[in-house]
């Protein structure tokens, strides 16, 4: 079917997506799909209806439904760790029994959602002016992620993230803090992370030595009730998951209670209901109609039928300045893999390089390079039919006309001839030639478009499940385990072996090279 595809690639590789349009006047129509108030525009891309049919037959053969099916149920498809992958059941609020080993999980879950908005109702309530969330990768990028997202509907205490085991970090965020009314929030699947464990301590440390009480004001978030334990944090501060939610899925339960602290327990179930609006349209939409699958199958167009090894994702959207990295972390994490479910090659080309910024800002950065570098990006755009500040319409519209001309400008481009016409009042002969090169936009670029009405919270948990289930499907017809992250523990290892040859208590004599070079160069310049 790769092959198939390859060749249909091939077939239609000088054809430019504007003859697309000229053939068929729906196409922006036909080649967009829409859930709730939610439209996913494709039409910009090279994919015609027999391509679109050979892309459906595609995920059709990795029987991706049955999958979908199995994730909901809560089966162990996470075969590397004999895990289920259940964050889906975070967000079930009103849906039926999920059954793990043959026990419901729902009454857990809700149970620990309804101690969640009580613990946020009364950090809300209450004399806390400032909240810091500790915590790393998944217990971090996407609250991080969200409370941005969110900054409209924030009437919450201040929420500050420390992530980096630089000391950095935590201290550019503890100064002008005042530890008596600073709740520490530490969020870790496993509380067993070194940075987080050592940020953790650090604040520890901090709030004692500035009048506060670290036995009050520490909660945890996490599966290990053991560590939190030990690390003295009371049950009734801590809010347990299980091991069936990856951390880069974690955000919809006790991972997410800095968001829920921030905007309030209303608007976190808005979220929730969101992420289930998405669900159930992943459930029950077919073929072209349902968008997760319709969104993967376009970056697997671009991805592994075209080789681009790299995706943009470009919100137009200030708030949504973290979603490229949360997105970062949710696709390159999961799909960062070589090897399938058996442990063979994967024949394919896995996941692409995600990367972005907030439109307007990266137009002024990187687009130069996606409108004339020599490599091809097919472009995410996203963007809101309004804005919140109602009285900035003018800023607005005008971000909607950045964001509309950047996909109009990539597809359509600007012709040799076109290039000389702009210049040929300045310039002649060779020179108006050279001029004119320069000005030559090739075209015919990639990319999809997502609008919806607002970016008010049950959208944001659209536009997040939309991602997740897409690399769900990308995953499923690639045949890897997109719910492991093997790849992560080989430098964590060497980490944690050169931490004494850093501090110089372990000799470097066993390293490579090159490592014992920069350990010796570090050695000479520390006190
Ligand atoms: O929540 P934890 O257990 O501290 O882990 C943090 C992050 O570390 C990772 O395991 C990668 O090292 C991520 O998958 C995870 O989100």
């Amino acid at each position: 079917m790769w092959t198939d595809l390859k060749t249909k690639a091939a077939a239609v590789a000088d054809r430019h997506m504007l003859e697309l349009f000229q053939t068929d006047p729906d196409r922006a129509d036909t080649f967009s799909v829409q859930t709730g108030d939610m439209r996913l525009d494709y039409s910009k891309t090279n994919i015609d209806a027999e391509t679109r049919d050979q892309l459906l037959a595609l995920a059709e053969a990795s029987t991706w439904k049955a999958k979908r099916d199995a994730m909901f149920a809560g089966a162990p498809i996470n075969d590397t760790e004999g895990r289920a992958v259940l964050h889906t059941a975070l967000r079930n609020l009103d849906g039926g029994a999920v059954e793990v080993d043959g026990n419901d999980v729902m009454p857990g879950i809700l149970d620990t959602l309804a101690r969640m908005r009580a613990y946020a109702d009364a950090v809300r309530g209450s004399d806390v002016t400032d909240v810091i969330n500790i915590g790393i990768g998944g217990s971090d990028l996407g609250p991080a992620m969200a409370v941005k997202a969110l900054a409209p509907y924030h009437d919450g205490p201040r929420v500050h993230f420390v992530s980096n085991v630089d000391g950095a970090h935590i201290a550019d965020t503890l100064r002008g803090l005042d530890a008596r009314s600073t709740l520490v929030i530490v969020a870790s699947k496993t509380f067993t992370t070194i940075e987080t464990m050592t940020n953790a301590r650090t604040a520890r440390a901090w709030m004692k030595d500035h009048g506060g009480d670290p036995s009050a004001q520490f909660a945890a978030l996490s599966t290990n009730l053991e560590k939190t334990a030990e690390f003295g944090i009371p049950p009734e501060r801590v809010f347990g998951f299980e091991d069936w939610v990856g951390g880069r899925y974690s955000m919809w339960g006790p991972i997410g209670l800095g968001v829920m602290i921030a905007v309030g327990p209303a608007a976190f179930d808005a979220f929730l209901r969101g992420g289930q609006a998405m669900d159930r349209h992943f459930c029950a939409a077919e073929g072209v109609e349902n968008m997760p699958l319709v969104h993967a199958l376009v970056g697997m167009w671009h991805r592994q039928v075209l080789g681009h090894a790299t995706r943009a994702v470009l919100p137009y959207d200030q708030r949504l300045a973290l979603l490229p990295a949360y997105f970062q972390q949710l696709e390159m994490e999961s799909n960062g893999k070589s090897v399938t479910m058996d442990g063979k090659p994967v024949p394919v080309e896995t996941g692409p390089v995600v990367w972005g910024a907030a439109g307007t800002n990266g137009q002024h950065a990187f687009y130069q390079l996606i409108h004339q570098g020599t490599d091809v990006i097919p472009c995410e755009f996203m963007i809101a039919a309004q804005g919140h500040e109602s009285e900035l319409k003018h800023h607005h519209d005008l971000l909607v006309a950045n964001c509309l001309a950047q996909s109009e400008a990539l597809m359509t481009g600007r012709s040799l001839d076109a290039a000389r016409a702009s210049v040929a009042h300045k310039f002649e002969g060779a020179e108006l030639e050279r001029q004119a090169a320069h000005r030559v936009f090739p075209g015919n670029r990639p990319s999809v478009t997502l609008v919806y009405p607002l970016l008010d919270p049950e959208t944001l948990g659209m536009i997040v499940a939309l991602y997740e289930h897409r690399v769900f499907v990308e995953g499923v017809i690639l045949g890897i385990n997109s719910y492991d992250q093997w790849g992560v523990e080989l430098g964590k290892e060497l980490a944690t072996a050169l931490q004494p040859v850093v501090e110089g208590t372990v000799s470097a004599q066993d390293k490579d090279g090159s490592t014992r070079g920069l350990v010796d160069f570090i050695h000479r310049y520390r006190d």
